[in-house]
């Protein structure tokens, strides 16, 4: 799990994506991997940095020169000193993160792909160790401090760093050689002292560069919204639950909800007229200081239905952030999954709290550490964090839980399920933390499986409220929804079918691997669609970037593993494409739930591989019925069906054959690697 400071540094290889600038004759890159341009504040100049020479070599197996000769290696560097001021790097400079000096890290860089090819970010800088001790990294060291033992490999000029102890000694081995070293995803790259340079504590800093840009202060900015759709009254016809005692009476009206001046007049300026039926129960329900878990489909105004009514109370409060306090007490902490989606939740909590002196914070893996907590330091009543930075800040006494009030988790079932349940175990046992009984917990999804349900409890109070608007896990009505059968080896020609048939729709595409999503945005590029990518491999910065491009129009087409699933709210999304069935049929849910937003419509198409996907039919075709969609007579037969038959019938698709071929079991693609959820 990628939240843990820690283990964030340590996390597996980044993938390697190829530069796809060469396939354009006017030389832009569609494919925003590596995108010539300036892509973060970090003022990455990475220009040269990121090419192959060779071909890559596409999945049907012929070579597919992507970037026939880019210049490459040259190892262009980036400065992220920490104010931000771009280093007048030579065309050799490498990179340098190091926040006291400007001394730029020499690069040469060079990385030598799985085939050889030499390619170019490169670090030559030297390298100070934990210990403070310089490493070079000229005569190709390597550390691998998983394994702790150090030993020099093939590398060429620069080494290879990795800390990882979790998937320490996987074998990078050789064929990484060139100029200059491979910067692992987290590695401490220039980095004076491995110590922690905050109050002189020992507590080792596995360095994260990334700064984010500060979002836009301009009003219009933080106001902007898209419009709800046609079918935004008809949410008002979804029956709605309540399960519990002493049940509130639902509001009808914002006016209702009583809020103060200011916080209207941010709701009024959010462009919310009108309230959608989770927010209609949720708001008096969590005004009425009861704890609450509440179930309401995609896009329906979750986030606003915990936000308001916090935010209402804490205006009426009169609270107001302290600045400059090294330890800060927030009043509410919101939790969510991925980095997205929490900095999603933190750009709405600004701009419902706008013109207020209520000051929300976000923290999430892949940004500076540093950064992150003197952001906290600068007030914090509303800390929006991804749970490993959550947890990290709270151990290094920047937070302190004794005012604390609100705990929310969006996203609460995938909060609790196995991956996160042990940090939301230690979080609500860490010291200070209000007992339940002393503090509001919200939780908020479009699914929850039973089980989760069960453990949920834990978490609440006995006389806490279970809100459904719908069907629990139910998808978003407004999705039309289509199961093509296809074999494995045809999905690529019908992706691209598709997509020349939808002109520049808005699409995003699921894949269930890393690689894969690496693979398919490559691909894409090469027939010209422009396209860009996330997974939990990106650097958060490309990441970001990513998202940003797939939001403005640059990129129209994104290729997604389950980073993307949940939460993000993208205007616009006319199409979701599972290229890939999920195995978990509430990740099928959230992924369609992308598009249909707010009572818009959209549609999403789902390739449905046989031999691969056969365990979700059932709970697939649950999920057509219930949003009155069309079930395919076939997936009824295999839902339903006797189902060793199938496999004799489509056993031959995962080799390319006929049907009726031997069938010889292939691994699935979704169990070849879990897509990370950061
Ligand atoms: N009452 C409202 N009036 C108009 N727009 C609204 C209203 N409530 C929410 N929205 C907008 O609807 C969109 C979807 O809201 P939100 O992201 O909170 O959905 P969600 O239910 O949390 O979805 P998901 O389950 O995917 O996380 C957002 O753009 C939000 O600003």
């Amino acid at each position: 799990m990628e939240e843990n400071w820690d283990t964030e540094i340590s996390t597996e290889k980044p993938t390697y994506i190829p530069n796809f600038s060469s396939l354009e004759t006017d030389n832009t890159d569609n494919y925003t991997a590596y995108s010539n341009n300036d892509i973060t504040n970090q003022n990455y100049q990475s220009e040269r940095s990121f090419g192959n020479r060779g071909g890559y070599r596409s999945e049907r197996g012929g070579p597919t020169n992507f970037n026939r000769g880019s210049r490459i290696g040259r190892g262009r560097g980036f400065d992220s000193n920490r104010n931000d001021q771009y280093s007048d790097s030579s065309e050799r400079d490498g990179y340098n993160a190091n926040e006291d000096t400007q001394k730029p890290f020499r690069g040469r860089g060079g990385f030598r792909n799985e085939n050889g090819q030499r390619r170019g970010f490169g670090d030559r800088g030297g390298f100070r160790n934990e210990n403070g001790q310089q490493r070079n990294f000229d005569r190709g060291d390597w550390n691998n401090s998983g394994e702790g033992e150090e030993r020099p490999r093939g590398f060429g000029r620069g080494g290879f760093n990795n800390f990882d102890s979790d998937t320490g000694g996987r074998g990078h081995r050789g064929g990484r050689g060139g100029r200059g070293g491979y910067k692992g995803r987290n590695e401490e790259v220039g980095v004076e002292s491995g110590k922690n340079q905050e109050e002189g504590t020992e507590k080792e800093v596995k360095k994260v560069i990334y700064v984010p840009l500060p979002p836009s202060d301009s009003e219009d900015d933080i106001f902007r919204h898209y419009q709800s759709g046609i079918n935004f009254d008809k949410y008002d016809e979804i029956l709605v639950d309540v399960t519990g005692k002493d049940v509130p009476p639902a509001i009808l009206t914002f006016e209702e909800a009583n809020f103060c001046e200011t916080l209207s007049r941010n709701v009024t300026k959010a462009g919310y007229v009108k309230l959608t039926p989770v927010q209609k129960h949720s708001i008096p329900i969590i005004l009425a200081g009861r704890d609450l878990m509440a179930c309401a489909q995609t896009g329906s105004g979750k986030t606003a239905a915990f936000l308001l009514p916090i935010l209402s109370h804490m205006m009426n409060e009169g609270i107001t952030a302290s600045q400059f306090l090294p330890l800060q007490e927030p009043q509410a902490i919101i939790i969510a999954p991925t980095r997205e989606l929490i900095n999603q939740i933190y750009l709405d909590a600004r701009k419902f709290s706008y013109g207020t002196c209520v000051r929300p914070v976000v923290v999430y893996g892949g940004i500076h550490p540093v950064h992150a907590m003197r952001d906290v330091e600068r007030g914090c009543n509303i800390l929006c964090a991804t749970p490993g930075r959550l947890m990290d800040i709270i151990g290094r006494e920047k937070i302190g839980l004794s005012k604390l009030k609100y705990l929310v988790l969006d996203e609460a079932d995938r909060m609790l399920d196995m991956g996160f349940a042990p940090v939301m175990e230690n979080l609500i046992g860490s010291p200070g933390m209000p007992a339940k009984e002393e503090r509001q917990t919200l939780m908020f999804s479009a699914t929850y499986p039973a089980e989760i349900q069960r453990l949920a409890s834990k978490f609440l109070k006995s006389d806490h409220l279970f809100v459904v608007v719908g069907l629990v896990g139910g998808a978003c009505s407004d999705v039309e929804q289509t199961i093509l059968e296809i074999q494995e080896y045809r999905k690529r020609d019908k992706l691209v079918e598709i997509l020349q048939s939808s002109g520049n729709e808005r699409t995003m595409i699921f894949v269930n691997t890393k690689k894969k999503a690496d693979v398919i945005a490559g691909y894409l590029c090469q027939e010209h669609f422009p396209t860009t990518s996330i997974h939990g491999d990106r650097e958060q910065c490309q990441r970001e970037e990513a998202i940003r491009d797939f939001r403005s129009g640059k990129c129209p087409v994104i290729v997604c593993t389950a980073v993307a699933a949940r939460g993000l709210d993208i205007e616009n999304v006319q199409h979701v494409i599972n290229y890939d069935v999920p195995k978990e049929i509430d990740e099928y849910v959230h992924r369609i739930g992308r598009t249909g937003r707010c009572g818009n419509v959209g549609k999403a198409t789902s390739f449905f591989n046989v031999n691969e996907d056969h365990v979700v039919a059932r709970p697939l075709v649950k999920i057509l019925t219930d949003a009155h969609q069309e079930v395919p007579a076939w997936l009824e037969e295999i839902a339903f069906g006797g189902h060793g038959a199938l496999n004799s019938l489509y056993a031959a698709d995962s080799m390319g054959g006929e049907a009726g071929e031997k069938y010889v079991s292939a691994p699935s693609s979704a169990q070849e690697e879990e897509a990370s959820w950061d």
